[in-house]
């Protein structure tokens, strides 16, 4: 079991936003507030501290008063989550961080500590899963996985199921899977 104060926080709105026409997802608007600032709002109680992955309008995601921090520069250029997982690896300063995407509005209120009930001596990274399947952005892992994950990348690869697939995973099964309603089209943002 890990305490919440342990634990790191990062909301990733790092990602090129295509299937909504290229904007940054984490700006846009949703229920009357931007899809990072819901998120924010909704982690932050769950975790010691909360930080964000951004690559686009740092400037205005640090105006909210929280750390943002780009893809590492020699991953800069949409690479993929995995870039938003080593920056938020490499500047944590507690002992675990957990990721959450941008464009999930209604995750559990107790996803954060239901994933810490599951990450014991032996497993290095804890994901959520509704009965649809694994929900990667989801993640609780050891900041000590920065040099794996580093290596990997360097490797060439990108793929978060492979990279997952290769360490010491725990999943935590969570019933309802509206809550994990992920938005990514004008569509979803419309609805
Ligand atoms: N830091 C970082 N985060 C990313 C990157 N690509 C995707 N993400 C994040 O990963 C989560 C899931 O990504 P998607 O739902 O595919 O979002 P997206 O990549 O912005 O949207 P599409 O371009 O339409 O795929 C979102 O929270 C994104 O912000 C990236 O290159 N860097
Ligand atoms: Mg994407």
């Amino acid at each position: 079991m890990v305490e919440r104060a342990e634990i790191t926080g990062l909301v990733l709105a790092g990602g090129q936003g295509s299937r909504l026409g290229g904007v940054d997802k984490g700006l846009q608007m949703y229920r009357g507030q931007p899809l990072a600032r819901t998120a924010l709002e909704r982690l932050s109680p769950q975790v010691g501290r909360v930080m964000l992955s951004a690559n686009r309008h740092l400037d205005d995601y640090a105006r909210w008063g929280v750390l943002v921090w780009p893809d590492p520069a020699d991953l800069a250029g949409y690479q993929g989550p995995l870039a938003g997982f080593l920056s938020g690896l490499q500047h944590a300063e507690t002992p675990y961080l957990v990721t959450v995407p941008c464009d999930c509005p209604q995750f559990p209120a107790d996803l954060v500590a239901r994933l810490a009930e599951a990450m014991h001596d032996g497993v290095d990274l804890v994901l959520a899963r509704t009965d649809a399947g694994p929900e990667p952005a989801f993640c609780l892992m050891r900041r000590s996985l920065a040099a794996d994950l580093r290596r990997y990348l360097e490797s060439g690869e990108r793929k978060v199921g492979r990279w997952m697939a290769q360490l010491r995973r725990a999943e935590v099964t969570f019933d309802d899977p509206a809550a994990f309603f992920n938005i990514n089209t004008p569509d979803d943002l419309a609805r």
